[in-house]
């Protein structure tokens, strides 16, 4: 099915990778096999690619650094779309603009090395900036919505747009992209000037609260519930006694209920089933339903 595609991307010099482990792609390290991975470098490359794909109506699925993602035991038959070499990064006074593919940590500390506050919450939220637009990421009372300009995207009819902040829809966990198929290629961060020692005590703080109360030597995608109106997600699944509890390879962590850990061998059918019987308990004994902030990606 993909043979002409590849033909495509070979031509066009836009590097691909057949067969690839989503277990290999995902915090979770969990997943089956892929058929086709496609790592466009420039907006132009995402266009062909994306063109392609739709007027072929073939599937695809774009992802990050894959730290929210929990993918089927079946894997994705149809076309990921990596934004990983989406990687330019650049500053004009106190606005940052970076592609998508960029690491948090890295937009992160190159803010604080140009002596530029506000993105100091991200440090530490293992996504990429795309993902982070997508999800809009937050922690430690910040979120992308506080820091955002502008975001540039390929509308799903494959032209290329860019909306200021107001227009994103940016809400808890929640974006104008969530559950459509545009994708983000690049983004604008507003920040304003502050001492680097300041902004790196910041950034301290919120590492060092993260390492002593996040599972973070264990693979997971974070939190994997949303937070529900009125209550936190992990106080009311500690409350159900559910810490520890494990469904084949797949835990409720000890150290934060609120992360569902891969234990070295869980599969998506245990994590699915862990994901479902918290969600059970937690309903019948506090009458809060969880929602997933995990993707699932081929299910
Ligand atoms: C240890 C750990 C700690 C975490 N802590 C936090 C935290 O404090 N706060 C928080 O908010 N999250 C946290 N997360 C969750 C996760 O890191 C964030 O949701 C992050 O923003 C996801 O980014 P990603 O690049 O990994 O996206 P992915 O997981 O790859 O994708 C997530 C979604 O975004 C979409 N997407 C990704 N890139 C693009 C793009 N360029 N264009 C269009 N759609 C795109 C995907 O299709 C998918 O629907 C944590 C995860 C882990 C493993
Ligand atoms: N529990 C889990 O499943 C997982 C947990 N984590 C945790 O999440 C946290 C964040 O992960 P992640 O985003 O992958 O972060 P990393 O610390 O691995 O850094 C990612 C990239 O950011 C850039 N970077 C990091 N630090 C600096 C710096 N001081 N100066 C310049 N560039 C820097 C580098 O980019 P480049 O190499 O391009 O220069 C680096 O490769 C970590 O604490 C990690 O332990 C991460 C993944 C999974
Ligand atoms: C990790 C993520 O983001 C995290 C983010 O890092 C942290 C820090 O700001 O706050 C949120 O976690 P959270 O809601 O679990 O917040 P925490 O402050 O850790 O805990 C909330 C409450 O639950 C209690 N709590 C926490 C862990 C636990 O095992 N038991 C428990 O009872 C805490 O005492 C606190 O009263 C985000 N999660 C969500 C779903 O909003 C993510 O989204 O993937």
């Amino acid at each position: 099915m993909f043979d002409k595609l590849i033909e495509r991307l070979k031509n066009e010099s836009i590097p691909y990778k057949e067969n690839i482990r989503l277990r290999d792609y995902t915090t979770f390290q969990i997943g089956g096999n892929c058929p086709l991975a496609v790592s466009p470098e420039t907006a132009a490359q995402m266009q062909t690619v994306t063109t392609w794909l739709l007027e072929n109506d073939c599937p695809y699925f774009v992802l990050g650094k894959g730290s929210n993602i929990l993918a089927s035991d079946n894997g994705y038959d149809g076309v990921l779309i990596l934004t990983q070499s989406l990687r330019t990064i650049e500053k004009n006074e106190n606005t940052v603009r970076c592609g998508a593919g960029v690491s948090l940590s890295k937009l992160c500390a190159f803010a604080a090395s140009h002596a530029l506050s506000g993105l100091e919450f991200a440090w530490g939220i293992p996504g990429s900036v795309g993902g982070a637009v997508y999800m809009n990421a937050g922690a430690y009372g910040g979120e992308i919505v506080d820091v955002i300009k502008s975001a540039t995207f390929l509308e799903e009819d494959g032209t290329i747009r860019t909306l200021p902040a107001e227009e994103l829809d940016l809400t808890y966990r929640h974006s104008c992209f969530t559950g459509t198929k545009r994708i983000i290629l690049e983004a604008e961060f507003s920040l304003h000037p502050d001492e680097k020692e300041a902004i790196s005590a910041r950034m301290d703080d919120y590492i060092g609260r993260r390492t002593s109360k996040q599972p973070l030597d264990k693979p997971s995608a974070g939190s994997t519930f949303k937070r529900p109106k009125g209550g936190y997600a992990s106080a009311l699944i500690e409350q159900c006694g559910l810490k520890g509890f494990t469904i084949g390879g797949a835990q409720v962590s000890e150290k934060h209920s609120g992360f569902l850990i891969n234990c070295g061998d869980a599969t998506a059918a245990d994590m699915e089933a862990l994901i479902h019987h918290v969600q059970r308990v937690v309903k019948e004994q506090t009458g809060f339903s969880l929602e997933c902030e995990v993707i699932h990606l081929g299910f």
